[in-house]
């Protein structure tokens, strides 16, 4: 009896012959884009162009493939050409498998180079010393709020957010100890603070212990008896620990925002999907005027620039001096937004401009 498969496959044959042309001759075109944009000094990695490819290929779509399967695709089609144009290093808060990690390869894919450094500051570092291209690092959490060393790393830092990327974060309680014995749990303080209630509930009697990060709880985890790690089941599979409970954030939308930072500013994409990020101080002028607050957001309200995010830090220079992060929509170079903070440096002593990158993606 003839298989009913076998002349599907042969067109899916055909079809994967013309996929393998096509995306060698896209991918010679990139690796030509590459040698011009080598001799010119040209971005290798450019999220402005990849924000235009990723909308153009989803308008394109008329299905079956889900838009996110399309993306995915197309994710690493544009991995595989930057890999073709310039061998590119991406820097991440590691060891392998943090969710970091798991940031960095959705947002640039599998062709690329990857380097796990210890912490936020080394990041920096390193991209600064041209030991990176790029780094990637969590910036805030929707159960959690900011990660400070991050937004502390950017104060005294030249590099520039590049780009940006959410990740939805599942934590699991990882341990070769069974649930009712354990009685030390260990994790990146964030990640203890997003189980508390579960904690609570499951192992109200266990020591919580903080750890640079994930993944390293597991390491911990895996060589003491009666300790457990919460972490990303990634991280459990990797280093061979079993994974005793599935899901325990305590909200189930948890995510994670993460900054790419790189060297030179991207550039706009427009349609109102940038957002520019900047750091403020109000200096004398705070503590002056009990108005100053609402004269820090005036510039951007009076033309019609949406805040999404205010956040003050201490300064650490005097007691009770803030530092504002403050997240705006629209480019640097767009001419209101030029406007806007040409008239917030009149009255405060620091605007510093963190960078400009696409909304989405
Ligand atoms: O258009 C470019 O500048 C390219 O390098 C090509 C390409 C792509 O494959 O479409 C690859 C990498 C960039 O990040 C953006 C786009």
């Amino acid at each position: 009896m003839s298989d009913p498969l076998q002349p599907i496959r042969e067109q899916i044959d055909a079809h994967d012959r013309h996929l393998v042309e096509l995306l060698n001759s896209r991918l010679a075109l990139a690796a030509e884009i590459g040698k011009l944009k080598r001799s010119t000094g040209g971005q290798i990695y450019v999220p402005e162009r990849e924000d235009a490819v990723f909308r153009k290929v989803t308008a394109l779509n008329q299905g079956p493939i889900k838009n996110e399967a399309l993306q995915a695709i197309y994710r690493e089609i544009m991995s595989a050409a930057i890999a073709l144009e310039k061998p590119l290093l991406i820097a991440y808060l590691g060891p392998e498998a943090t969710y970091t990690h798991a940031a960095a390869i959705k947002k640039f894919g599998a062709s690329v180079d990857y380097s796990a450094i210890a912490t936020i500051s080394d990041i920096f570092t390193a991209i600064e010393k041209g030991e990176a291209d790029y780094g990637i690092i969590p910036i805030e959490n929707s159960t959690e709020g900011s990660v400070r060393e991050a937004l502390d790393g950017f104060v005294d830092s030249d590099l520039k957010v590049v780009a940006q990327v959410y990740l939805e974060i599942n934590h699991a309680l990882i341990s070769s100890t069974p649930l009712a014995q354990i009685d030390k749990v260990y994790s990146k303080d964030q990640a203890l603070a997003q189980c508390r209630a579960w904690l609570q509930r499951h192992l109200p009697h266990a020591q919580l212990i903080d750890t640079a990060s994930t993944a390293k709880a597991v390491q911990i985890a895996k060589d003491t008896p009666g300790a457990a790690a919460i972490a990303a089941e990634l991280a459990a599979q990797v280093q061979g620990v079993p994974v005793v409970a599935k899901n325990i954030q305590d909200q189930n939308d948890n995510t994670t925002r993460f900054f790419v930072v790189g060297k030179r500013p991207s550039g706009p994409v427009g349609g109102g999907r940038d957002i520019t990020s900047l750091v403020v101080s109000l200096g004398d002028e705070a503590a002056a005027n009990s108005g100053s607050l609402l004269k820090m957001l005036m510039p951007f309200g009076q033309r019609g620039i949406n805040l999404s995010k205010v956040e003050s830090r201490p300064s650490k220079k005097r007691p009770w001096d803030y530092l504002f992060f403050i997240d705006v929509t629209g480019h640097y170079e767009d001419p209101a937004m030029k406007e806007a903070i040409a008239e917030l440096r009149k009255f405060c002593p620091l605007v510093k401009w963190l960078g400009s990158y696409p909304s989405v993606q």
